[in-house]
């Protein structure tokens, strides 16, 4: 388990990081997800020791993470970091050997890992021959190639294409199945909501709302009713109780108290109630609400 505590950073004046507190269990995919200059990077740096904090811990099983801890993971950093002139086959090897992998396990590691993002064909081509979402992919194979023990990633579906979002996200959720704990930050909520486990909502350098996608769900989607009403007399939405937004026959009611039985009955006199049921929020609504 890997336990991100209390993480407090200025850098001066300004306060990144305020207190951030998350897990991420072995074989759970979570999702860092937050504003623009929420605190992400920041604290993928201090995860991955690129940065300390003012104060906090980073720890794994109860231990500081070493020196040893953090080779053995697997990092993307946001500022990227490929040798531009190096060639593809040449450049994944060479961060397999750097990781610790012999001669011949990093030429095997790096093989299957071009094949699995489509990178055969570049293998020879320098890093700066390739397209942005191909340096990308290149990127992804650096930090995958040592299979390594967690995984650290700054916005890895980034620039991705879907054929590459897919294949990436086949390789993630194999580490997982595998046990590896995988952390990745992104913009793409919808792809958080499909693939994560957790999700964790960062900010202004605090954990704004954690937990499983469905217990996040389950919390934030208290009190949303939405029904849909066919041939309801005129104005009676009028007397529901919490806010009420009509879109034709469809009627979101949010801030319900208790189990909405007496809404349920005004529907029911007004018209024909086609639909009655909790309104779930998707995580970009979560998201919207947590950052407000
Ligand atoms: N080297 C630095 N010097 C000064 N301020 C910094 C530095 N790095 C980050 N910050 C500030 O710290 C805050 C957190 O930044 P961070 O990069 O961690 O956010 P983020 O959530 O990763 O954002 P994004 O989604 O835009 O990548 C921001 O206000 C940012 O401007």
């Amino acid at each position: 388990m890997i336990e991100i505590d209390d993480l407090h950073k200025r850098y001066g004046d300004k306060v990144a990081l305020d207190g951030v507190t998350f897990s991420v269990r072995p074989g759970e995919m979570f999702g860092f997800v937050g504003a623009n200059g929420a605190g992400k990077t920041t604290t993928m740096r201090i995860l991955m020791g690129v940065l300390t904090a003012d104060s906090g811990s980073v720890r794994r099983d109860g231990k500081a993470l070493t020196f040893d801890d953090r080779r053995r993971f697997g990092y993307m950093p946001e500022e990227r970091g490929l040798y531009q002139k190096m060639r593809v086959f040449e450049q994944v090897e060479y961060f397999g050997r750097l990781s610790g992998l012999t001669p011949a396990g990093a030429k095997k590691a790096t093989g299957e890992l071009l094949e699995r993002l489509s990178l055969t064909e570049r293998a020879n081509d320098a890093v700066d021959a390739l397209s942005l979402g191909n340096q990308q992919r290149v990127q992804l194979a650096v930090a995958l190639v040592h299979d390594p023990e967690a995984l650290i990633l700054d916005e890895p579906f980034s620039g991705l294409d879907p054929l590459a979002v897919d294949a990436l996200a086949g390789v993630l959720a194999e580490r997982c199945a595998a046990g590896v704990p995988v952390l990745f930050s992104s913009h793409q909520l919808d792809l958080v909501e499909r693939l994560c486990d957790s999700v964790g909502i960062i900010s202004a350098g605090r954990v704004a709302a954690s937990g499983t996608v469905e217990e996040l769900r389950e919390r934030e989607g208290r009190g949303r009713l939405r029904l849909v009403v066919r041939d309801a007399s005129p104005g009676w939405t009028a007397s529901l109780p919490g806010e009420v937004v009509e879109k034709g026959d469809e009627i979101l009611v949010t801030g319900v108290e208790g189990d909405g039985q007496e809404i349920l009955h005004l529907a029911v006199k007004a018209g024909r109630v086609e639909h009655f049921g909790w309104q779930r929020p998707t995580l970009t609504e979560i998201f919207r609400e947590a950052v407000a």
